[in-house]
């Protein structure tokens, strides 16, 4: 038998879909809990920034990486003091015009809460 549970200022009976929308609620509500800070690496072609995220997120260096086409994105969850934090790094590689290049950096540097910059002291860059 169903039992009652509050609803718009009333006893409503509970139905399935009343149940499930609850629990979405509390589930919902660890997500927003989170922080999240956007950290973007930009750097030359070929400097490491693929291997770069890859050990912050996944703990070990790639044995092999090909070349990133448009961007990429890694997450991780760090806990610090007690506090969940989603960090969400965006890989983008250098190409294209300067109005891409900038059209890009507007669009991504809006939503970002860091820039890491990575460079290789052996590499010149084509110009
Ligand atoms: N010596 C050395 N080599 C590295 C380092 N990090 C990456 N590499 C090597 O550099 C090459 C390029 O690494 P990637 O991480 O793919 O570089 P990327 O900047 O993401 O390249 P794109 O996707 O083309 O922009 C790979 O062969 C890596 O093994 C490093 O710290 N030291």
């Amino acid at each position: 038998m169903a039992q009652p549970i509050l609803g718009h200022g009333s006893l409503q009976p509970a139905s399935a879909a009343g149940l499930a929308s609850l629990e979405l609620d509390s589930s919902l509500d660890q997500y927003v809990q989170i922080r999240i800070f956007k950290i973007i690496v930009i750097g030359d072609s070929n400097v490491g920034k693929t291997c770069l995220t890859f050990r912050f997120c996944g703990g070990t260096f790639p044995d092999k990486t090909e070349a990133t086409i448009g961007v990429d994105f890694r997450e991780k969850t760090v806990e610090i003091e007690g506090e969940k934090i989603k960090v969400i790094q965006t890989v983008r590689f250098r190409c294209g015009t300067q109005q891409v290049k900038n059209a890009f950096a507007k669009a991504w540097l809006s939503i970002t809460t860091a820039m890491c910059m990575r460079w290789s002291l052996f590499m010149t860059s084509p110009r």
